[in-house]
């Protein structure tokens, strides 16, 4: 295969530890490294094509999961954070000098506001929940990858058992809706 989906994913993946109850991620950096600790397991792990989440070198996508906010404490370095777009929902806290992602908040009302964005992979410990489906998925022809492709890269994870999607998966976007129908004006029940 002439692409890489992810290190973790092209040469398929073990089921996580049920039990597993958190621990520490590091940025990329050799020294001063930034540390994170959570406090629990990632929910709704999942391989992201964005655009925006943090991707190791070489790999079309992201591994992220979600981690209760209250779970999530940077135990070392803080000061080299930096949140790479104010604009955005999720608000990507990222290291200064190697880029990583450390981890991503959102702070405005949205569905998934109380939950942070995290990559487990920054961690060396093992058990993780594996990633559960693939999501923007031709988000990574935005980013140059051939369409003609994409087949062969849907075709990849269908053999990984994860399920691809070109934005979220239905749980995620159900809650989305569900947030956008509580917070909009009031209309005629369906
Ligand atoms: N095609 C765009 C999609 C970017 C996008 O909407 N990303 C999602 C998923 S990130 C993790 O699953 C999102 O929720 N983004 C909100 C944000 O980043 O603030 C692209 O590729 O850029
Ligand atoms: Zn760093
Ligand atoms: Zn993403």
């Amino acid at each position: 295969m002439s692409f890489s989906i992810h290190p973790l994913l092209d040469n398929g993946f073990k089921k996580g530890d049920s039990n597993k109850s958190g621990g520490k991620l590091y940025c990329h950096c050799k020294s001063n490294r930034i540390e994170v600790t959570l406090g629990s397991d990632t929910a709704f792990n999942h391989a992201c094509g964005c655009s925006k989440c943090w991707k190791p070198k070489g790999a079309l996508f992201s591994i992220v999961g979600v981690v209760p906010v209250d779970k999530v404490s940077v135990t070392a370095n803080s000061n080299k954070l930096h949140v790479i777009d104010t604009s955005a929902a999720i608000q990507r806290h990222a290291c200064k000098d190697c880029g990583v992602h450390m981890y991503g908040r959102i702070e405005v009302d949205h569905a998934f506001k109380g939950l942070d964005f995290v990559h487990s992979e920054l961690s060396d410990e093992k058990g993780w929940q594996e990633p559960q489906f693939a999501a923007f998925v031709s988000s990574i022809i935005e980013q140059g990858f051939e369409p003609e492709k994409m087949g062969d890269v849907r075709k990849k994870f269908q053999g990984l058992g994860l399920e691809t999607f070109d934005c979220l998966n239905p749980t995620l976007m159900d809650l989305l809706a569900a947030h956008t129908a509580k917070t909009a004006a009031p209309k005629a029940k369906l």
